[in-house]
């Protein structure tokens, strides 16, 4: 039996959730007209059209009826599915201002306390800072060179490795990106077994995963539900965000009091926090500088590995792709040494490897939603002020009218060759838009080429042979926002 306490309790909640119901409703009954968009229920609206896994294959499809520019609410929250990059561009690229805005989400935002880093970070001063910061250290091409040293060590530590324990794959590749982001971020060295910092950091962002698609959980549609107790039954998503909030706090100060110490004691090896703290930083630029550091491995690392697994997915699926860009890298390298950064240029084949790997399989289909800030209208749309805007990535890249078969692997479609131009460089896409577009993007690019390259000069990728009998790989991508 429930106690008069629950009773009360479900009474309130009943009552705050009609309010916000009649209020979302009232909302969503402004003039339109709206996109098209499947045809909704009253109040609920699109609730049950929405996917609850793979979103952007069902958002594709709904391109197929809907068109280009998709429109549906859910329970009176407006969202809006891109299509086609035209429209991404129109609205999350010229019209950035409006539209970078980031989902206000209860569970994982505002409990678990994500909102404050950059990659939920509402659109403001706060933000503004926070990219600022990582622009200076990971802003562009010339930047990035003086990580070289550190990705090349830990790309050659990553074969070896790989050479040890080929079964341990997913490990080493992890271990690959978490060791030179926290090396950059924090001038940290991860130890050889399981590493705590890592442990700390990855459970964080397994969190941030898993919580941060739109519309995943009730509370975020209904920021009132804020109020819920913890311990009432069917409120476990509260419970959960109140775990990951103590995961994102250790996250954000473990690493940071640890470079304070060093910093202190003299031994600090020069990071992006270390580099942010000289001199006598005010309290609110030492909360900037370690809310900022802790989004390099957020949005870093998952990203990278996701993009890495692909990687070895495609040569195992692809050897003749392989091959060809061994043969490009021992003509061009020779095998004397491993390539470099610097080699970037001399290298196309094994660059078009790299962009059809973020056009394949991007590692985040469909980039991160952005949150339009005040009404706008676009080709005679209505789009409303809290509209929810998501470019389906996933869709733009596999989209016949930008790419010839798009299904198949395929570098050469990315080297100009016999008088026909390139296919669009996926870049324009799968690192999202405008003012939020991935700050991390050169880093990304530069440890992808670098670990690609040096694991196709150094290993043979192949299918595994057990017991006489050749493995097919099952290609099958999981869920979240980065798969
Ligand atoms: C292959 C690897 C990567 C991919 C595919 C990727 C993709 C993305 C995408 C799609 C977004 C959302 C953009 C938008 O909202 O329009 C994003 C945001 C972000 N990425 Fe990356 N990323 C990668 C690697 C990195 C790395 C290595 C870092 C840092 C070291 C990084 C840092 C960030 C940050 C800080 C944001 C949040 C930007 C904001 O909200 O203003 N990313 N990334």
């Amino acid at each position: 039996m429930f106690s008069p306490n629950t009773l009360y309790a479900f009474d309130a909640i009943v009552a705050i959730l009609g309010l916000a119901l009649l209020s979302r409703f009232i909302a969503a009954r402004r003039k339109g007209p709206f996109p098209p968009g499947p045809k909704g229920w009253p109040f609920m609206g699109n609730a049950l059209d929405m996917p609850t896994s793979h979103h952007w294959k069902i958002f594709s499809q709904w391109s197929e009826r809907w068109g280009d520019i998709v429109y549906v609410t859910v329970f009176g929250q407006p969202m809006v599915i891109l299509n086609s990059l035209d429209h991404a561009t129109e609205l999350l690229e010229r019209r950035s201002a409006l539209y970078s805005d980031r989902p206000q989400m209860t569970s994982i935002g505002k409990i678990a306390g994500w909102d404050q880093i950059v990659v939920l970070t509402p659109y403001g001063a706060q933000f503004r800072e926070h990219r600022r910061l990582l622009s200076r250290y990971i802003g562009s091409h010339s930047a990035i060179t003086k990580f070289a040293p550190v990705l090349e060590h830990e790309v050659t530590k990553l074969i070896m490795r790989i050479i040890r324990q080929p079964k341990a794959l997913d490990q080493q590749l992890r271990r690959m990106a978490a060791a030179v982001i926290l090396n950059v971020t924090y001038g940290y060295e991860m130890t050889e077994d399981e590493d705590p910092l890592v442990e700390i950091v990855d459970t964080a962002v397994t969190h941030f995963s898993e919580l941060s698609t739109p519309g995943a959980r009730l509370a975020d549609m209904f920021p009132v539900l804020e109020h819920v107790p913890a311990w009432l039954p069917g409120a476990g998503w509260k419970r959960r965000a109140f775990a990951a909030a103590r995961d994102t706090s250790a996250m954000v100060e473990v690493p940071y009091a640890m470079v304070r110490e060093r910093m202190a004691s003299g031994t600090a090896i020069p990071s992006f926090v270390s580099s942010n703290l000289e001199g006598d930083p005010s309290s609110e630029q030492q909360y900037m500088v370690k809310t900022t550091a802790s989004v390099m491995y957020a949005g870093g690392a998952d990203t990278t590995v996701s993009t890495l697994h692909s990687f070895f997915l495609a040569m195992t699926c692809y050897p003749e792709v392989q091959k060809k860009a061994q043969m490009e890298i021992d003509n061009i390298i020779g095998n004397d040494r491993l390539p470099t950064l610097g080699d970037r240029e001399s290298l196309p084949y094994v660059n078009a490897v790299c962009s059809e790997l973020h056009r394949w399989n991007p590692a985040a289909p469909l980039g991160v939603t952005h949150r339009l800030v005040q009404d706008d209208t676009y080709l005679n749309f209505v789009l409303p002020k809290g509209t929810l805007v998501t470019a389906n990535a996933w869709h733009i890249l596999h989209d016949p009218a930008n790419y010839k078969d798009p299904f198949v692997f395929n570098p050469d479609r990315f080297v100009k060759s016999h008088g026909e131009e390139p296919e669009m460089d996926p870049r324009k896409v799968m690192f999202g838009f405008g003012r939020r577009i991935c700050a991390g993007k050169h880093f990304a690019d530069a440890s992808v080429f670098l670990t690609c390259a040096t694991i196709l000069a150094t290993l043979d990728i192949s299918k595994a042979v057990e017991n006489g009998v050749v493995n097919e790989p099952i290609i099958n991508y999981g869920n979240g926002t980065v798969r």
